[in-house]
């Protein structure tokens, strides 16, 4: 995730506005709905992406239950006794696992990171690879074999919806469909099970749970608890609520779709404050491509453009690695 350096935008205080804002998508007219399906939800997503780099997904024909469990089992871990919890925790060298929240000293302050995580990375024994960052296999809290499983499960789901998604995108930018098919034979995705605090009361209005910033990848699949708190940017600089919708992901675009895209679908910034006085569960999927991928501004939409490419080219483990890095380095990180 990009983080934003400016303090400004999270002064502004979120205001609640119409969903509609945040349109919800059913994506079943995409699978069963034929040609004529397939292009307007591809249309209708492409809209979306273009004005605010979100929206709900319902009819993505993800059983309830891979859902269910994964929350379940995060639930779980995250309500075990720290001790127990630290036995999988990541370690700089092996950064997959349980990460709690940064040692508390002084003030809160938007930095403050109000949440721990556990970090399941894509897993491919028998692939050389050079980078010990991707080539580890995750760790699983050994006494739960019912998380590994609905960890495992829900993250061949997401993406699996992935892969469709990204013939919506390339529909919608109108090129091939298969455009970004190539580029996901192994990728190098992630799922982050998330368990936030609540933001204690009275805390300064800056304070979030998490700081403003961009997803790094292509997209991420949010699956959020009943909760609330994730903030989305508008166009104005205002900030206004994404709150959960039964039975929908949230799904938003990062900065390597836009820059795929050559800037015509906006990686927003958002942030989580849970200022709902309990805890919060949320699980994003972040969708990644291959290792060596490099990407670069679509030629077709640079052609469109007028010939200019609005980013530079990037090799995705090279970008990922400096991301990771500057993450592990960051104070407190590890109790
Ligand atoms: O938990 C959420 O609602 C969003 C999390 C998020 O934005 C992230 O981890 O990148
Ligand atoms: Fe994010």
């Amino acid at each position: 995730m990009s983080r934003s350096t400016e303090g400004v935008e999270d002064r502004i205080v979120a205001k609640t506005v119409d969903l509609a804002e945040i349109p919800i998508i059913d994506f079943s007219p995409f699978r069963h709905g034929g040609e004529a399906g397939k292009r307007a939800v591809a249309a209708e997503i492409a809209r979306a992406c273009t004005e605010i780099g979100f929206f709900y997904l319902k009819g993505h024909d993800v059983p309830p239950k891979v859902l269910g469990d994964t929350f379940d089992q995060s639930k779980a871990f995250f309500h075990r006794p720290v001790e127990e919890r630290r036995a999988s925790a990541a370690t700089l060298q092996w950064y997959r696992g349980w990460i709690p929240m940064p040692k508390r000293e002084g003030a809160l302050d938007r930095n403050s990171r109000l949440f721990e995580q556990y970090r399941i990375q894509a897993d491919f024994p028998d692939v050389p690879n050079p980078d010990p960052i991707f080539n580890r296999p995750n760790r699983w809290p050994e006494d739960m074999p019912a998380f590994r499983d609905a960890c495992e499960t829900h993250y061949a789901a997401m993406l699996a919806l992935s892969r469709d998604l990204l013939r919506a995108f390339a529909i919608g930018l109108d090129v091939a469909e298969d455009t970004f098919d190539g580029y996901f034979d192994l990728p190098i995705c992630q799922l982050s099970l998330l368990y936030y605090i609540p933001i204690p009361e009275g805390s300064d209005v800056e304070v979030s749970n998490t700081v403003s910033h961009t997803d790094e990848g292509p997209l991420t699949i949010l699956a959020q608890d009943s909760v609330g708190g994730l903030e989305v940017k508008r166009r104005d600089g205002t900030w206004i609520s994404a709150p959960p919708v039964p039975g929908a992901y949230t799904i938003n675009i990062g900065d390597m779709m836009m820059w795929w895209s050559n800037g015509k679908f906006i990686s927003n910034f958002h942030r989580v404050r849970n200022k709902a006085g309990v805890e919060r569960f949320s699980i994003p999927f972040f969708l990644n491509p291959d290792r060596d991928t490099i990407v670069a501004p679509l030629p077709e939409l640079v052609a469109r453009d007028g010939g200019v490419a609005n980013f530079e080219p990037v090799h995705v483990a090279t970008h990922l690695k400096r991301f990771y890095a500057r993450l592990e380095k960051s104070p407190g990180d590890f109790l």
